[in-house]
């Protein structure tokens, strides 16, 4: 499907998308920790956006274009990094950034492709109002789109040329949205803490 975008329809090569990979129960207890969980907001070019994050494990500086150590991942979401490890054909601890983003009615993110800092698969997970998840790419004076419905629940994979050359956008749905994404980095070694020696003297 791709709604009124202009262009080229064109599935995106490495985009994943599975309806149903949580169930209702799993989506409340989810809903009722996000509750609790204090959002902070986007600035960008001085610009406050709509939309509010929550990074844990590496938190990214929109402005510094840096990841530096935060908060972890709390333990009751960790099955839900499990799950979508699983997805994605990755260890859980690959998934090395989680980002829960809330986008009261209005809210966007605009077109972007995810940092370079990221690596080469990126897991995201839909809670409460659906939404189109848009793409487009260019290839000289050609636009090639593609809209996805992202359904609560859902889990998506941008992989390949969906994760490294089509961008992506969200645009304003009415109602309350959620979504988790979880990020592999491109240089793990760079941003995480080295493995503690254990057991010397
Ligand atoms: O809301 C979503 O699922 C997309 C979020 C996104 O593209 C991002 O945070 O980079
Ligand atoms: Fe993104």
């Amino acid at each position: 499907m791709t709604g009124r975008m202009r262009g080229i329809p064109e599935y995106p090569e490495g985009l994943v998308y599975r309806p149903d990979v949580l169930d209702e129960a799993e989506e409340r207890s989810i809903l009722g920790l996000l509750d609790e969980v204090e959002f902070h907001e986007v600035r960008m070019h001085g610009q406050v956006a709509r939309r509010t994050v929550r990074h844990y494990d590496l938190d990214y500086g929109y402005e510094s274009w840096q990841l530096v150590p935060t908060d972890p991942l709390p333990e009751p979401l960790r099955w839900l990094r499990h799950r979508c490890a699983d997805l994605a054909g990755v260890a859980p601890e690959e998934l090395a950034q989680s980002l829960v983003t809330r986008y009261p009615p209005g809210a966007t993110i605009g077109w972007h492709r995810d940092a370079p800092m990221f690596g080469p698969v990126i897991a995201g997970v839909s809670l409460l109002a659906p939404c189109p998840m848009r793409f487009q790419r260019r290839a000289g004076d050609s636009r090639y789109v593609y809209e996805q419905e992202l359904v609560p629940r859902s889990v998506y994979l941008l992989g390949g040329a969906a994760r490294s050359v089509w961008q992506h956008s969200i645009p304003a749905v009415p109602h309350l949205r959620y979504s988790i994404t979880f990020r592999t980095l491109r240089n793990p070694e760079r941003w995480l803490p080295a493995t503690p020696v254990t057991g010397g003297g």
